[in-house]
This record gives C-alpha cells, structure tokens and sequence, in this order.
C-alpha cells in the first residue's frame, strides 16, 4: 500500500443521531460556518443545478487534476448518506465528474458529490437533482489511469477534510465541521439562526438597533462628517 497511490478502510464517522439532527434542523450552510469561527465552508465550490440540501458524511478521494479512476472506485466504495469529497488539486482542465457518475451515485444512494475540480454534463446535472458542488465546468474528459487515494485526509476549497467528518451543502454551498466538533457546532449554530430570526422579526417591525455601528466607528477613530 503506497503514499499518493492506496485505498484506505472506511474511516470513523460522525455519529448517527448528531447526523439525524443536522438533517433535522437543515441549518444554513452560511449559519454553521459562522458557528465556526467563519472558517469551515470550502472556497471557490458552487452547487452546480438545483438540489437539495445536502447532509451526509465525508468520503474522501485524492486524485490528479486530469485523472478519476479513484472517483470510479470511490463510487463502488459509497453507499446511502456518503458525500464524495473529492481533492482534484483544483484543476481547471478536465471534467473529474460526469452525468453517467452522478447517475450511478444518486442510484446507489449517495448524498451527493463535492468536487474540488470541474465536472461536465450539466444539463443532465440539472436533470438529476442530485446535490453536485465544483469549481466550474469543462467537456473535456478525464483520464483514467490513477494514482490517487481514499479515505485520506485531503484539501477541498482550500479547507482539510477528514474521511468521516460531517457535509452540509445549500444554494450557498458546502460547509464541512470535523466530525468530533459535531455536536458543539449544532449547538452553536442553533444559537446563530435564533439571533439572526430575531434580527429579521426585529427588522420588519423597523424594530433593529442599528447603535452598534456608530459605537464601533467611534472605537476605530473613524472621522464621520
Ligand atoms: O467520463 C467520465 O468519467 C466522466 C463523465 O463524463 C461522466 O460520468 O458522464
Ligand atoms: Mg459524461
């Protein structure tokens, strides 16, 4: 088993009853990166169609920008609830996800793919429904010759990834909590979406104090008129 070239057991995942809560409480993705420290969603990922939103837990793959061949092994590997995190070095030439492998991932229940790279067939993405994040497009296809990795830490959005941590994806896009973080980030992510349903109550009864701004002006020694 090589460095840059293996594939690793399926790793220790986020908790089941953490992760029907998640799904429960369906948080905004930007409300969980703001409950942690407003690091956590991946950068330069976009949700390619329509989708649904997306809870599951992180199967990772490493890959070559130009190549898939662990994608279509990590596929076989997936099952229901898995998201594939895939660290395609941010490559912008080559599709490393397709229709044909979106179709496969939604018929074996996966939760959805989340591709630090392009993907292609967007039309059929659309079709699909399936929740799909990446960088950008591009027709031109992969390679199939490897290496790569599984279940290995990896870097998606310029953000570590662990196999097993907690995904969640919305029209904003993917914010990933490590899975022993889990439950604290619930936590405080509750307490970020009951302030800000607060500041919108307190908005349409023109009800905001809005004193803060000048008070923080004031600590800055900012000149105002
Ligand atoms: O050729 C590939 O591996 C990617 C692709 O376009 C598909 O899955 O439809
Ligand atoms: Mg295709």
């Amino acid at each position: 088993m090589g460095v840059g070239n293996r594939v690793l057991p399926r790793a220790e995942s986020v908790a089941a009853e953490t992760l029907e809560r998640f799904r429960a409480a369906a948080f905004p993705v930007a409300n969980v990166a703001d409950a942690m420290g407003r690091f956590g969603a991946l950068r330069g990922l976009r949700r390619m169609a329509p989708a649904p939103y997306l809870v599951g837990t992180a199967l990772t793959v490493r890959t070559r920008p130009s190549d898939n061949l662990m994608v279509h092994k990590a596929l076989d590997l997936a099952g229901p609830g898995d998201v594939l995190v895939v660290d395609a070095c941010g490559g912008a030439d080559y599709a490393i996800v397709g229709g044909l492998m979106c179709r496969y991932a939604r018929r074996r229940g996966l939760a959805g793919l989340v591709v630090d790279g392009m993907v292609r067939d967007d039309d059929e993405l659309t079709e699909l429904g399936l929740p799909v994040y990446a960088a950008g497009i591009s027709p031109n296809g992969p390679y199939k010759d490897g290496p790569g990795e599984i279940n290995v830490p990896v870097s998606c959005g310029r953000t570590p990834v662990l196999p097993g941590d907690l995904v969640l994806g919305d029209a904003d896009g993917v914010v990933v909590v490590p899975r022993a973080d889990a439950e604290q980030v619930r936590r405080e992510a509750e307490a970020v979406r009951g302030n800000e349903r607060g500041v919108v109550a307190a908005i349409e009864r023109d009800g905001w104090d809005r004193a803060w701004i000048d008070r923080k002006l004031a600590a800055n020694g900012c000149a105002d008129g």
